[in-house]
């Protein structure tokens, strides 16, 4: 099989879509990247021929009838032949089986300028009514509805494609799908990965139009909706200020999964690149035993979902907590200044270390929630997390030791578990906390609460780095002498 590129643009909807010349009782393949149409003529497509725009200017059609001459063939269209709703082919099983084929002089189906397009919510007729099945972005199928009505009398009967669609925009949403899969969507460049080169980044940046949309999944409708397709939605697990979050079955694999969805809908590029912050720098630190992990992430009906690993919970202070001992307790700062450590060593500070942030799976404690996470240096924008939680520094606006911040904070989610009541959000204990002045923890041992102050000291130079305090002999101390005050 031959294959062959159509250069010609489909912007002018006098080029008529698919001129069928020739030989086309024959079985062709048209391939373009992913979309890969198969169209199957049972009968001689001679009545495509006499198309009034071909007649007028035939040479627009040259390139057309040159590469399908000659039967069989593959060919590979340009991206443009398919962006108007004129010439959205989906994958064809067969043709409508009642429709004359015999006839001649049919006129090829009007451009979108001058076909009336019906938004019927009628059920379907009787009669010539197809139902071809189409691809949305994820690449399953979805049903695309054509209907051909018969007009006119009988010496100047015309077929007309109408266009059944869901939404009442003009062009269909497997147009803009399938647009979508026509052209790969921009590769972002990772803020948070400083090595890698522009060429590995985004391998399309000559080629890719800008009509295919900054976001391949924004199209919307429950029909394209990759979350649906591909997940069964068990319960909400959980919630925060910008997100909800969902227990999911994944179809295809069969194992469970988090999906985390923005609650806002993110209109503007500004928007989603801030959301997308929190995808690119789970992505860019990989697989830590300590950190949630990160699957996928998509945006959809202008929201950002992002598949994480499903833990069991989160250490909120307002869920039953299981960590009623001083070894379970540093158990979980032990596994948290693990992911720290892993974390400042990418360069990356948290910003928003807090007990609902911490989750654990199979009694492993693992940070997630990295809608905040930034880079050390500085380079990046700065948005601190909960105040709860934050020293003193950052809510001056000082940004000089960010690693050191994640120490504070860190100190201050254990503090808050170890107490089980909730931070103070301002007031006198709240300034106190970080005045190192932290009131006594019955039950606990000295060094523990020592450890504490030196973690929420109001000099960031002295507290610990997240190496230095998992080296802290606290965690190698046998269990019975952690018990003794
Ligand atoms: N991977 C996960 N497994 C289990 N539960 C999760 C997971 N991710 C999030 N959750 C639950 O959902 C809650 C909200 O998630 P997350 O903190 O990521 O949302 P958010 O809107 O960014 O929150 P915030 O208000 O802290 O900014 C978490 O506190 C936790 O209870
Ligand atoms: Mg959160």
């Amino acid at each position: 099989m031959k294959r062959k590129t159509l250069r010609r643009s489909s912007r002018n909807s006098k080029n008529c879509g698919m001129i069928m010349k020739g030989s086309l009782a024959n079985h062709f393949t048209v391939q373009l990247d992913q979309v890969s149409l198969n169209l199957s003529l049972q009968q001689n497509s001679s009545q495509f021929q006499n198309l009034p725009d071909f007649e007028a200017n035939p040479s627009a059609a040259e390139p057309l009838s040159q590469d399908i001459d000659g039967g069989d063939k593959d060919f590979i269209l340009s991206q443009d032949f398919f962006c108007t709703p004129d010439y959205i082919t989906p994958e064809m099983p067969a043709m409508p089986i009642n429709l004359d084929w015999n006839k001649e002089n049919v006129q090829c189906p009007n451009s979108p300028e001058k076909i009336r397009t019906v938004r019927s919510k009628r059920p379907k007729l009787e009669g010539n009514m197809v139902t071809f099945p189409g691809s949305n972005i994820s690449g399953h199928q979805e049903l695309v509805e054509l209907e051909i009505e018969t007009l006119g009398t009988d010496e100047t009967k015309t077929e007309k494609v109408v266009q059944l669609q869901k939404n009442h925009s003009y062009v269909s949403q497997s147009a803009v799908a399938l647009r979508c899969r026509v052209m790969p969507p921009p590769c972002l460049k990772n803020p948070y990965l400083k090595n890698a080169s522009e060429m590995d980044i985004d391998p399309f940046g000559n080629q890719r139009s800008k009509c295919a949309g900054f976001y391949p999944a924004g199209v919307g409708g429950e029909d394209l909706s990759r979350y649906r397709t591909d997940f069964h939605e068990i319960e909400q697990i959980g919630s925060g200020n910008f997100s909800r979050v969902f227990k999911v079955l994944k179809r295809l694999d069969g194992c469970m999964y988090a999906v985390k969805h923005s609650l806002k809908r993110l209109h503007h590029d500004t928007e989603r690149c801030k959301a997308l912050m929190e995808v690119q720098a789970l992505a860019s630190l990989g697989t830590h035993e300590n950190i949630v992990g990160y699957y996928s992430s998509w945006f959809e009906n202008e929201q950002l979902y992002i598949q994480m690993e499903l833990c069991d919970r989160s250490l909120s202070i307002n869920k039953p907590s299981k960590l009623s001992t001083e070894e379970e307790v540093l158990e979980a700062m032990h596994q948290i200044a693990k992911a720290l450590q892993f974390i400042h060593e990418k360069g990356i500070a948290h910003l928003d270390v807090k007990p609902d942030n911490i989750y654990i799976k199979n009694g492993v404690y693992k940070l997630g929630d990295f809608g905040c996470a930034t880079l050390l240096d500085g380079s990046l924008p700065i948005e601190e997390g909960d105040a709860r939680y934050m020293p003193q520094e950052i809510l001056n606006d000082k940004y000089d030791h960010l690693d050191k911040v994640d120490i504070f904070s860190l100190g201050a989610a254990i503090f808050e578990l170890v107490r089980g009541l909730p931070l103070p959000e301002s007031g006198p204990h709240f300034l106190n906390l970080r005045e190192r002045k932290l009131p006594l923890l019955p039950g606990h041992s000295l060094p523990f609460q020592n450890l504490l102050k030196v973690m929420m000291d109001p000099d960031p130079t002295r507290r610990p780095s997240a190496k230095e305090l998992l080296e802290n002999p606290i965690f190698g101390r046998p269990p019975r002498t952690a018990r003794s005050k």
